[in-house]
């Protein structure tokens, strides 16, 4: 397999850049200016990596149902995700876009192993479900742009992982079969979209898998640290 690659497609959240605390503080300034109370770091660990806008939502239908919301009678009328969601989002994108980065760490042995992927002689694209207007100074910021020829967000294509689409749309970008590139990510999205594009795809251990244990998942490799990666694609032949 590692013979015939020729790209690599790295996803972003929970796989190079750990931003549970980013999305923690921009959802609880959002919450706040919204008058909803905050939420947990687990509940924003269990929800992330299906985009701003299921995160949004999510986020909005937990914070209503608790038991203090929902007892609140407002003047403005009842509050509902539906009513919500437009201010929710713009508020969401101002706090996010205000800390981008400041409460992100990048996970260790990354930068090794898009060294050890480059130096392999693959291409380097960024495949994440974030807004493409937040990825791309998140990875300028951590220092990891420079590895990339490519940056796709979840608003680059008309659908989002798991759908197959924005890995073929970036293997077109990449002049690349689905089998010559690799999708290395963190969850359930990352190897679905990537088993029904027919591309190879490896897991990483640390990362957020929407709450579930991501050794269950199926994937042709699963590693501790990106600094494996190319050892455990060579002993897949
Ligand atoms: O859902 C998100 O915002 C990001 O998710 P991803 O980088 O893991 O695709
Ligand atoms: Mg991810």
């Amino acid at each position: 397999m590692f013979r015939q690659l020729q790209a690599a497609i790295v996803d972003l959240d929970g796989t190079m850049v750990d931003t549970l605390g980013d999305f923690e503080i921009a959802l609880n300034r959002s919450l706040a200016d919204l008058d909803l109370p905050c939420v947990t770091r687990a509940l924003v660990e269990r929800t992330v990596g299906k985009g701003s806008e299921h995160l949004i939502r999510s986020v909005l239908a937990h914070q209503l149902a608790l038991p203090e919301v929902k007892g609140l009678t407002n003047v403005c009328g009842a509050r509902s995700v539906e009513n919500l969601y437009e201010a929710a989002w713009q508020r969401y994108q101002y706090h996010y876009l205000a800390i981008n980065g400041e409460f992100a760490l990048v996970y260790p042995g990354v930068v090794e192993g898009l060294q050890q992927l480059r130096e392999a002689g693959l291409q380097l694209a960024c495949l994440t479900n974030k807004p493409l207007s937040f990825a791309k100074p998140l990875l300028q910021a951590k220092g990891l742009d420079s590895f990339f020829t490519h940056v796709f967000g979840g608003d680059s294509f008309e659908r989002k992982k798991p759908d197959p689409l924005p890995l073929l749309k970036t293997c077109e970008a990449l002049g690349v079969s689905p089998k010559q590139a690799l999708m290395v990510g963190d969850s359930s999205n990352d190897a679905q979209a990537a088993r029904a594009a027919g591309c190879p795809v490896v897991l990483v251990r640390y990362g957020y898998n929407h709450g579930e244990p991501v050794d269950g998942v199926d994937a042709d490799a699963h590693v501790d640290t990106l600094t494996h990666i190319t050892q455990a694609l060579a002993r897949l032949g």
